[in-house]
C-alpha cells in the first residue's frame, strides 16, 4: 500500500489531473478475515461534492475510512494533493451517546489534531470552535450532553467538530440519514456553502436526492466501482434497478 501526499510532479503523465483532490489506485481494504473493497481506480475532484452512493453493506463507509485515514487499505496507491489532512465526520450512530461530553467539547476535540491531546485550547483553537458552532447553528446547546441532544442536534454537532478541524477537505459519513427534511435541508445548504468556500467535500450517502444534487458520484456495488462521474450519467434508472435489484 502506498500512501502519498504533497504530490509534485512525480506522477506519470495522464495519472493524475491538477484537479483531483485525492486520486486511488488499485484500492483494496476491508478488515480482518474480510476483503471489502475490491481494485477500486478514482479520484476526488478538488473543489466539488461527491457523493459515495450504493446499497447497504457496498462498502461506502468503508472507502470513506480508507479516505480518511482510519482504515488501511490492505494494497493499492492513495496520493492527496496539497492541503490540510482530511477532516472526517463518521456516523453519528459510530459515536457513542453516552460519552459524558457537552457539545462544545465535542467540537473542541476537532482542535486535538493540531493541539495535542487535553492540551489547554489557544485562543485561534477557541475561535476556530466557536465560529465552526455558530455555522451550523449549535452555539446555544455547547453546555448540554451530547446524549441529550435530539439526532438533528446531534448531527450538527458532529459537524462543527469537523468544521473546526479547519480542513480543506472534509469527509462525512451519512451526514443526512435519518434527519427530518428541514435538518436534512439545512446540512445540504451549509454543506453547499462549504464547496463554494473551497473545501472539497466527499460524503456517503443512501440519500439520492443529496447524491443527485452533488458534482460527482462513485457508485459501489459489493465494494466494487461500478459508475463514476456526474450524477446524472451515474445515477440512471438502468444503474440503480441494477445495484438495488433484491437478491
Ligand atoms: N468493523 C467491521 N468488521 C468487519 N466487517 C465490517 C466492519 N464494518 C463493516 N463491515 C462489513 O463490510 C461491508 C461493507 O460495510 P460498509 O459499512 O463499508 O458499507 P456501507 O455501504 O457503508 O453500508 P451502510 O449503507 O449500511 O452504512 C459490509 O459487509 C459490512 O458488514
Amino acid at each position: 500500500m502506498t500512501i502519498m501526499f504533497n504530490n509534485s510532479g512525480t506522477t506519470p503523465p495522464g495519472d493524475e489531473p491538477r484537479s483531483e483532490r485525492i486520486r486511488f489506485h488499485d484500492l483494496n481494504a476491508g478488515y480482518p478475515g474480510r476483503q471489502v473493497l475490491h481494485q477500486l481506480t478514482s479520484g476526488i475532484p478538488a473543489l466539488t461534492m461527491t457523493a459515495l452512493v450504493g446499497p447497504n453493506g457496498s462498502g461506502k463507509s468503508t472507502l470513506l475510512g480508507v479516505l480518511a485515514g482510519v482504515i488501511d487499505a490492505t494494497s493499492g496507491h492513495l496520493r492527496y494533493t496539497e492541503g490540510s489532512p482530511p477532516a472526517f465526520v463518521p456516523q453519528r450512530g459510530a459515536v457513542g451517546d453516552t460519552l459524558p461530553l457537552t457539545a462544545r467539547q465535542t467540537v473542541e476535540m476537532g482542535r486535538w489534531g493540531e493541539r495535542g491531546l487535553w492540551r489547554k485550547l489557544t485562543r485561534k483553537d477557541r475561535t476556530a470552535v466557536d465560529s465552526a458552532m455558530e455555522r451550523l447553528g449549535v452555539a446555544d446547546l455547547a453546555a448540554r450532553q451530547l446524549g441529550e441532544l435530539s439526532g438533528g442536534q446531534r448531527q450538527r454537532v458532529l459537524i462543527a467538530q469537523g468544521l473546526a478541524q479547519q480542513s480543506d477537505l472534509l469527509l462525512l459519513d451519512e451526514p443526512t440519514t435519518g434527519l427530518d427534511p428541514e435538518a436534512r435541508n439545512r446540512i445540504t445548504a451549509l454543506l453547499a456553502d462549504l464547496v463554494a468556500d473551497g473545501t472539497t467535500v466527499v460524503q456517503a450517502t443512501h440519500d439520492l436526492e443529496a447524491a443527485r444534487s452533488a458534482d460527482a458520484c462513485l457508485l459501489l456495488a459489493d465494494g466494487r466501482l461500478i459508475g463514476q462521474g456526474p450524477p446524472e450519467e451515474v445515477l440512471t434508472a438502468t444503474a440503480l434497478s441494477r445495484v438495488w435489484q433484491p437478491g
